[in-house]
């Protein structure tokens, strides 16, 4: 029974080779094999094992989490793993823990923004995780607004240190990941105040926090956990902190020096550099996190495609079989579009991963061309992909109906752990508006001749665009990379060129922004939409072997864009760049796409190469064995331990008989 693959049937119908689309889907064969070898690993490796997770008390739960984090430093160690192996391990071994925080912005803020000096002298305490750090940013009265932030650095010229204080409650650090009970140290952001008493804005400084013996925090720190967090288990792995200062002394050089510099004097020295790459460290988070969304959509979107396939509803006659959920069209229209969004965040993120490496060797050479492009890409996919993710994450669980809605399913705790991404690392409205910014910026610059390029090269054909209508005949007719391209074009420049119009009638232009908000988001999303669609169809010109895979991903984008264009119809023909017959035909077309998906959703899910262990799900599991694995894993449940519950004595007991004693009377 156990070794009876119930899902081969559907594997049998693929049209393309799976071997190869895992090798596209990884990037690289190199990054699948890396990628295979670190997730079978921690597979097998019993203290990585995840179940009852979400049944342990907050206390218990942590203490696990800080063993498996243990014992996955033990493992990089004693494998002696490279960097890029050990990140895909801590990936795997799947528990949001400290070392994210260590290794995803600490490491990388040093990095970006010491002085050689202080690389040399703090990368090589945190590599060998000899001090273990966090990023403090966020306080309790402020977040988004990072230029609000009221923590301040005071230099004091007499002991060459700076002075770290809380001036307010509001200014407790409040939030950070590895705070509350781990860090020794933190990257600390406060304002910079000189001994003329002047306010040189936000700045990145390191100080410890607790001590190295003993763990107990400095004198003048305040530190603690914030508390528990939405769902079981969880992001409640992590300790997310809170933080308060009291006239703490750090020495000068502890201050992040690359980008701007306090003299022994006092005097401050400001490199001839935008005061915006002292944000750098979350341009490189967000850019990680769009790939971290394209994991988490595909591992939802494995499991209901998995399930669906499996559960059967209706459509039995005379006591046949009934029909497989996946065969109505309408749990299609629900999850294939997901399956597209998985692929296209996917190849988006790897572009943005170039783009991202891109512009750092830009300014290394002192290019700032790019940065502005950068900051409205990773601050707008953020937003764009998470947003998606997240719902689409609920999607699933409603895709599987009530079995979704079981912890066991494994959605419930993806849900409650993904979700804060739409707010962490920059709140998704507020990067949004980020993005429409320099999309007013851009239009605004036109008719001065100056040619956008990048990403917002298409508003160079401006004119072409507000005029242009499509030339769709026949739902085939949007099979044509060129003719979907030139909708998502139009569309997005008729929004942005309508905001940047309704912004010239304010006299402020601060006030228009305000007024006109929700619009410009809209702009945004449309502008970012094109830009996943545009880097799918770019990413099918590349030469891409294997049967059947390059045919199986074209279908895929146009699943993805057609899909866009029936969600955002109003957009699309309310700018004029479509008629409502085209529309129609598109939607045709996409019903169309769904029977050619159909035959190979499965194969296309495999394709993730995800371990049963990584998907934790049973509704998910490989070989399909759903029900006897749901019937025993109910049986686990600490309620089933005793036959009559706790609490019957008192509770039930008594209940009943009063019913019976009613009863008689
Ligand atoms: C079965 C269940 C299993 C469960 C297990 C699963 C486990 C796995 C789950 C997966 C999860 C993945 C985990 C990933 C790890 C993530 C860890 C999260 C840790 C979180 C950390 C944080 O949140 S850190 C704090 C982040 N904070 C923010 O992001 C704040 C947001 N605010 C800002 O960024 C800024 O304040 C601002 C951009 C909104 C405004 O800044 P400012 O006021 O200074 O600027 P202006 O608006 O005035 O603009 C001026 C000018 O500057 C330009 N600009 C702004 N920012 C930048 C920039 N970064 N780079 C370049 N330029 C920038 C701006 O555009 C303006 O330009 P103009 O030309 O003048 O218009
Ligand atoms: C799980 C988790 C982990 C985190 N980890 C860290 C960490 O490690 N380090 C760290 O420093 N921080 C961390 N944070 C904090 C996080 O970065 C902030 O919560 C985030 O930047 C949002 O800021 P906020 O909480 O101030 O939201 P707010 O800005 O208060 O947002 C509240 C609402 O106001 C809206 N809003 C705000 N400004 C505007 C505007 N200008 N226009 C229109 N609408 C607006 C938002 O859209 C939102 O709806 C973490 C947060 C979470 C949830």
């Amino acid at each position: 029974m156990e070794d009876v693959d119930h899902l081969a049937h559907e594997r049998s119908k693929a049209q393309f080779d799976v071997e190869e689309m895992k090798i596209v889907w990884a990037g690289s064969r190199h990054a699948f094999e890396v990628t295979d070898r670190m997730s079978r690993l921690v597979a097998s490796d019993p203290i990585f094992r995840k179940d009852n997770r979400t049944l342990l008390p907050r206390k218990e739960l942590f203490k696990n989490t800080l063993r498996k984090a243990a014992h996955a430093w033990k493992r990089i160690i004693e494998l002696r793993l490279t960097e890029e192996e050990a990140s895909k391990l801590r990936f795997f071994a799947d528990e949001p823990n400290f070392t994210e925080l260590h290794w995803g912005m600490f490491v990388p803020f040093i990095k970006g923004q010491g002085t050689d000096e202080q690389q040399k002298k703090w990368l090589p305490l945190a590599y060998k995780m000899q001090i273990i750090g966090c990023y403090a940013q966020t306080e309790l009265g402020h977040g988004s607004n990072v230029q609000g932030l009221e923590t301040t650095a005071t230099f004091d010229p007499l002991t060459d240190e700076f002075v770290i204080h809380s001036p307010t409650l509001a200014s407790s650090k409040w939030w950070p990941g590895g705070l509350g009970k781990v860090s020794t140290h933190a990257v600390v952001f406060a304002r910079l105040i000189i001994t003329d008493d002047r306010d040189y804005g936000v700045h990145g400084f390191i100080v410890q926090l607790r001590s190295l013996d003993d763990h107990l925090p400095l004198p003048g720190i305040t530190v603690g956990d914030i508390g528990n967090k939405f769902g079981s288990g969880a992001y409640n792995t992590m300790d997310n902190g809170l933080l308060r200062f009291d006239n703490v002394r750090i020495p000068r050089d502890q201050m992040l020096m690359r980008i701007s510099q306090v003299t022994r004097e006092g005097k401050y020295v400001q490199s001839n550099v935008p005061r915006q790459l002292v944000y750098g460290t979350m341009v490189y988070v967000r850019q990680t996190i769009v790939a971290d969304a394209s994991c988490a959509l595909a591992r939802a979107v494995c499991i209901a495609t998995r399930y669906s396939a499996v559960r059967r509803q209706f459509g039995s006659q005379n006591g046949g079989v009934e029909t497989q959920v996946i065969d109505y069209k309408t749990q299609q229209n629900r999850l294939f579009p997901l399956l597209a969004s998985a692929y296209a965040f996917r190849f988006v993120g790897e572009w943005l991963k170039w783009l991202y490496t891109d512009v750092t060797q830009r300014l290394q050479a002192k290019d700032f061309s790019t940065l502005p492009e950068a900051h409205a890409c990773t601050a707008g996919l953020k937003s764009l992909t998470t947003t998606v993710t997240a719902d689409s994450i609920e999607e699933c669980r409603k895709l599987c109906g009530g079995h979704g809605y079981l912890s066991c399913s494994g959605l419930p705790e993806l849900f409650a752990v993904y979700i804060p991404a739409c707010t962490y690392e920059g709140d998704n409205v507020v990067l949004l508006l980020q993005v429409a910014r320099f999309l007013m910026k851009t239009v605004s610059q036109l008719p001065s001749g100056m040619k956008p390029v990048g990403t917002t090269a298409y508003l160079g054909r401006v004119e072409d665009l507000m005029q242009c209508h499509s030339t769709v005949k026949k739902a085939e007719d949007w099979l044509n990379p060129s003719v979907v391209l030139e909708v998502f074009e139009a569309r997005a420049t008729r929004l942005s060129v309508a905001c940047a119009q309704n912004l010239s009638k304010f006299a402020k232009q601060e006030e228009g922004f305000l007024e006109l908000a929700a619009d410009l988001v809209e702009a945004a999303v449309a502008h970012c939409q094109l830009i996943v669609v545009s880097k799918f169809i770019e990413k099918l010109q590349e030469d891409i072997p294997g049967k059947g895979v390059k045919e199986q991903l074209q279908t895929l984008c146009y699943v993805y864009a057609l899909n866009l264009l029936h969600k955002h119809l109003g957009d699309f023909v309310a700018t004029g760049c479509i008629t409502p017959k085209q529309a129609s035909l598109a939607n045709d077309q996409l019903r169309s796409l769904y029977s050619q998906v159909r035959p190979n959703a499965v194969a296309l899910v495999d394709s993730f190469n995800y371990t049963d262990h990584y998907l934790s799900s049973i509704l998910g599991r490989y070989d399909g064995n759903v029900y006897p694995k749901l019937y025993e894993e109910a049986w686990k449940d600490p309620l089933n331990e005793s036959v009559v519950p706790d609490g019957y004595h008192e509770y039930i007991r008594p209940l009943l008989k009063q019913q019976l004693r009613n009863a008689r009377l």
